[in-house]
């Protein structure tokens, strides 16, 4: 079985060294040895890592498709990777991708290509790195109706955000050490402005809803927003911020948002360290199941990725395919902005008698029902006039329902200034 490798990077390299160490194994798996034919890069003349043979090397990256059985895409973004994988397609070659971003803006080719060729496309790594979770909401759930798909699918963000937490790191220095470590995207802007997790929620509605959603529909916000003030703030209420890909179904279609978002340190969620990913599927047989493991990082991408080549090149030998896209269910995609959660908005105020009240009021006014109000002692002001902050957590209220309540707290004479407006969730 001939087995091409595009792109000979962070995650590359590692599908590179699994290909050679394991070959045995991988064989006696597979059924037949796994020949690695040729690894494309840009620069063949750079210095890499020993267990890549340079004479597999190729700047040819589109002679090399032609030339293979299973060809893995590992190289990321839309061109060419979009052009080779069609091309390897064309050539009745198996594809194994990593590329997210290609599948959430163009998935629907590339599937309609493999269907038509009657050949394999598998992109485990595609989704939370080492995780098995695309096959699992693809055939193992494939029998149930998922309802909703929750979790944190980035782990360069979420690295960042345990790093502000425990480090007291701010954002960039964060994002440096996740470039270091190989978990972020090569453009890093991907991860912290939330498009990778859009992908990857986009991907996951697709799949456990058997629609289609493209990164476009998806609702997103990144974390670039948020300050270590929130990550201290947070804690001190009782949360973690952790950014949150979310993907539910409803009678009238899906929603799928990306955002960060308060979660209780009680709950499983904020428990997840690191680069590591955790999703939760609802089903509605099934109920509740948490998947977890490392989601970014050279090699633990590479063990999907692996796992992917494995049962593709099974099914060549044992002759059939793996699942096609299923997209019956057409579902229509609806605004975020209809999601109704919980808020936390943090505002200083004046520390007077009746501001409380006040600030109630508007609440009250946009139909925002406040759950809980904590008031902290805040350190004397620039005016040296004492102040006070003011946490308030509501109940579920509507996006444009707390828009309106946070622009009218604003105007309050009282009030100094809006600090933040966080989502609650799994509360
Ligand atoms: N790093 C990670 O933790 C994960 C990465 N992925 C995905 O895996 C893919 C690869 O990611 P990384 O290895 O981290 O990126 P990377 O930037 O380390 O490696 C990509 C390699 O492909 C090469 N490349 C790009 N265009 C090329 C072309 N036209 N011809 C030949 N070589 C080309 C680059 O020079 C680079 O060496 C991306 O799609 C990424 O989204 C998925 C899951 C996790
Ligand atoms: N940049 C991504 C890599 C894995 O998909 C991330 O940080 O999760
Ligand atoms: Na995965």
């Amino acid at each position: 079985m001939r087995v091409a490798v595009l792109g000979c990077g962070v995650v590359g390299t590692e599908v590179v060294r699994l290909l050679t160490t394991q070959a045995s194994d991988l064989a006696a798996r597979v059924g037949a040895s796994l020949e690695l034919v040729g690894i494309a890069v840009r620069d063949t003349s750079i210095e890499r890592d020993p267990v890549v043979d340079r004479a597999l090397l190729t700047e040819d990256a589109e002679g090399l498709v032609e030339r293979a059985d299973v060809v893995v895409e590992v190289m990321g973004g839309i061109e060419p990777a979009r052009t080779l994988l069609l091309r390897a397609i064309e050539h009745g070659a198996a594809v194994v991708t990593a590329n997210k971003a290609l599948l959430a803006q163009d998935g629907p080719t590339l599937y309609a290509a493999a269907d038509a060729a009657g050949v394999d496309l598998y992109f485990e790594a595609a989704v939370a790195g080492a995780i098995p979770i695309v096959r699992p909401v693809r055939e193992s759930l494939v029998g149930d109706r998922v309802q909703r798909v929750l979790g944190i699918v980035n782990g360069t963000t979420n690295y960042v955000l345990d790093k502000m937490s425990t480090e007291g790191l701010d954002l960039d220095a964060a994002v440096k050490e996740a470039q270091a470590l190989g978990y972020a995207e090569a453009d890093p802007t991907a991860d912290v402005e939330g498009y990778d997790a859009a992908a990857k929620a986009a991907i996951l509605a697709s799949l456990a809803f058997h629609t289609r959603v493209s990164i476009d529909d998806v609702d997103r916000e990144g974390i670039s927003g948020i300050t270590a003030d929130d990550v201290v703030w947070a804690e001190r209420t009782g949360y973690a911020i952790k950014l949150l890909a979310i993907a539910e179904r409803s009678d009238q279609g899906v929603q799928v948002r990306v955002h960060p978002a308060l979660v209780p340190l009680t709950h499983p969620l904020a428990g997840v360290r690191g680069a590591y990913n955790a999703v939760f599927v609802e089903a509605e047989a099934a109920g509740e199941l948490m998947f977890y493991g490392r989601g970014a990082g050279g090699a633990p991408t590479a063990s999907a990725v692996l796992g992917d080549v494995v049962s593709v090149a099974r099914h060549r030998v044992l002759g059939g395919k793996g699942p096609v896209e299923s997209s019956y269910a057409a579902l229509p995609v609806l605004p975020a902005s209809a999601a109704r959660t919980r808020y936390q908005v943090r505002i200083d105020v004046d520390d007077r008698p009746g501001v409380l009240a006040t600030v109630a009021a508007v609440f009250a006014t946009h139909g925002v029902s406040i759950e809980a109000m904590r008031q902290a002692p805040a350190p004397l002001g620039p005016d040296g006039v004492g102040f006070a902050r003011l946490i308030l957590t509501t109940h579920q209220a509507s996006e444009e329902a707390l828009s309106a309540t946070v622009a009218a707290v604003a105007d309050l004479d009282a009030v100094r200034r809006v600090i933040s407006v966080l989502r609650v969730e799994g509360a």
